[in-house]
């Protein structure tokens, strides 16, 4: 089955001189087309670290980094910006601008892809908002939602382009339990739906049981990247 991530002996360093610090070793790691892989460790093993490159993000330094057959390490800023232009990203913090409507928050998503014609735009925001159960918050402003719903627009704006690969970080870390569990059913769901590969760092155990496979991070190496979930 086609590689959609492949990453081979990936080094990566922080600072300069006498502060160059090496946070990633020797990372070897291949995922496949509509695969859910979680990346979880103790905090300071790397993790977002590695979310960053694959999302081209950060600039790998040494080794081999492919997403979509696209060499990301020894990329120059251009191939970069195409590169993230490709990926969904959910964060933590749901990152919405304030400013905007839930609807022009998911719009903005795809603006980014000047291919697609306006009204075109409009319609599948509204559908994939209605279809993380927003439809009746479309003109609500960020601090109008819940926790829970802001993350769920983050979902929407995040894969309202069709991503093939979708990166994210802690996307159910300020969210309670039950909260939790809906965003990432939801991700699995849409991700199914649209066959993208999902690629996720969470410290949250209780939604392990989404993903395919689970990849653990220790002082920046990979520690185990063949778990069955459970
Ligand atoms: N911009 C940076 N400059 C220098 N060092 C950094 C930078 N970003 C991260 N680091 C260091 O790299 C290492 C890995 O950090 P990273 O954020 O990738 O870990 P993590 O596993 O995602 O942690 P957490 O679970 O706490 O978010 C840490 O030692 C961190 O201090």
């Amino acid at each position: 089955m086609l590689k959609v991530i492949s990453i081979w002996n990936l080094d990566h360093y922080f600072g300069d001189g006498s502060l160059r610090k090496q946070v990633l070793f020797n990372i070897n790691l291949e995922i496949r087309a509509g695969e859910i892989v979680i990346l979880t460790g103790p905090s300071g093993s790397g993790k977002t670290t590695l979310l960053n490159l694959v999302g081209g993000l950060r600039s790998p330094q040494s080794g081999s980094l492919r997403v979509l057959g696209q060499e990301l390490c020894g990329a120059g800023a251009e191939r970069l910006v195409q590169a993230r232009r490709r990926n969904g990203y959910i964060f933590q913090g749901h990152n919405l601008h304030g400013s905007l409507t839930a609807l022009q928050n998911v719009k903005m998503g795809i603006e980014l892809h000047q291919y697609i014609e306006l009204e075109e735009i409009q319609t599948r925001a509204v559908q994939i908002l209605e279809q993380v159960g927003l439809g009746n918050r479309l003109h609500y402003y960020p601090d109008q939602l819940s926790g829970g719903q802001k993350q769920r627009v983050a979902i929407a704006r995040a894969l309202v382009s069709y991503p093939q690969v979708v990166l994210a970080d802690e996307p159910t870390a300020a969210l309670d339990s039950q909260s939790g569990r809906d965003v990432v059913n939801l991700m699995q769901k849409l991700a199914n739906e649209q066959d993208c590969t999902i690629l996720m760092v969470t410290h949250d155990y209780r939604i392990l049981d989404i993903a395919d496979r689970i990849v653990q991070m220790e002082d920046g190496k990979l520690v185990n990247s063949n778990l069955a979930a459970v």
